[in-house]
């Protein structure tokens, strides 16, 4: 099976490292296309896959095509490739703000596609992706497409009118996370820490908490508890959070990028 990439930008490129580090995806299966010379260059050196500069030798070639180009860029490449799509032919997208209507729409006919919103972190093939599929999709594709997908990390299934809160919170979450993780450093280094430390605590302190949520079933809540002892510096820390209005500036962060999603 072929997967085809139209855009091979920062997010299809995470994807194509998580497909190829998971083995079960070669470099032979994979193919991209990107405008933009630079992009193609990187998209062959990184992962030795085969490009190009035409949409159409994707479409030619692929069972599975992702669009995966910016939003303001889909139309056009849509209507370049849509009189060349197979009937058969199975669209992943990847694309805040274009829904399943517009995107049948544009393409003038139903199509077979599956609407979806990853992350970066799909490149170490810890990605998050939220899944909705469209009307055409039969059970068969919708395998098909989720074994691509969890190739890369975790899959959820999400009704479309819910994929923009997704995107506030996990497609563009992975920023907040890098700053908190730059905030957490800097402050190390401000008490003298190296750089290279404090960028390794504040990593691994964010992993290993994450991986302790996950694993263990405790409430959030339960386990901020239990690393606040009673008098300690823990409470002080998280004291000063709330002060500065710390969950609230999260919550505002992930709704304004949900807005933001919707109206891309
Ligand atoms: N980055 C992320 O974390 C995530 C991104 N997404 C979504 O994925 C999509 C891609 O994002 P990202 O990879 O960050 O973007 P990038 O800009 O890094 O990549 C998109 C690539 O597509 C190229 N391109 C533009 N027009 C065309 C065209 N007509 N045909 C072929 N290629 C074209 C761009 O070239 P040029 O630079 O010349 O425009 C660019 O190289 C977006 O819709 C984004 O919202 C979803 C989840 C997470
Ligand atoms: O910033 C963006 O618009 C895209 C969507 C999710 C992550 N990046």
């Amino acid at each position: 099976m072929k997967i085809g990439f139209i855009g091979c930008g920062n997010m299809a490129g995470a994807i194509i490292g998580g497909l190829l580090d998971s083995g079960a995806y070669h470099k032979e299966d994979i193919i991209g296309a990107d405008v933009y010379a630079p992009s193609r260059e990187k998209t062959a050196k990184n992962f030795g896959i085969k490009v190009t500069d035409q949409n159409l030798e994707v479409v030619s070639l692929a069972d599975i095509v992702v669009l995966s180009v910016k939003p303001q860029f889909v139309e056009e490449v849509i209507k370049d490739i849509r009189d060349h799509v197979r009937e058969d032919q199975l669209f992943i997208t990847i694309i805040p703000g274009k829904t399943l209507a517009w995107l049948n729409e544009t393409f003038g006919k139903e199509m077979k596609i599956i609407r979806t919103m990853p992350n970066t972190p799909a490149l170490v093939k810890e990605g998050m992706t939220g899944v909705c599929a469209g009307d055409k999709v039969t059970e068969e594709d919708l395998k098909k497409g989720l074994e691509v997908l969890n190739a890369f990390g975790r899959t959820v299934a999400i009704k479309e009118d819910l994929l923009d809160i997704l995107t506030g919170v996990s497609g563009c979450g992975p920023a907040y996370c890098f700053l908190f993780i730059e905030a957490l450093a800097d402050a190390g280094v401000v008490g003298g820490l190296s750089r290279s430390q404090a960028y390794e605590l504040a990593a691994q302190t964010l992993l290993g908490s994450a991986k302790l949520f996950l694993e263990s079933g405790k409430h959030p809540g339960e386990l901020k508890d239990m690393v606040c002892s009673p008098g300690g510096a823990t409470i002080e820390g998280v004291r000063t959070l709330e002060n500065m209005g710390f969950r609230s500036a999260v919550m505002e962060a992930v709704l304004a990028s949900a807005d933001k999603s919707r109206s891309l």
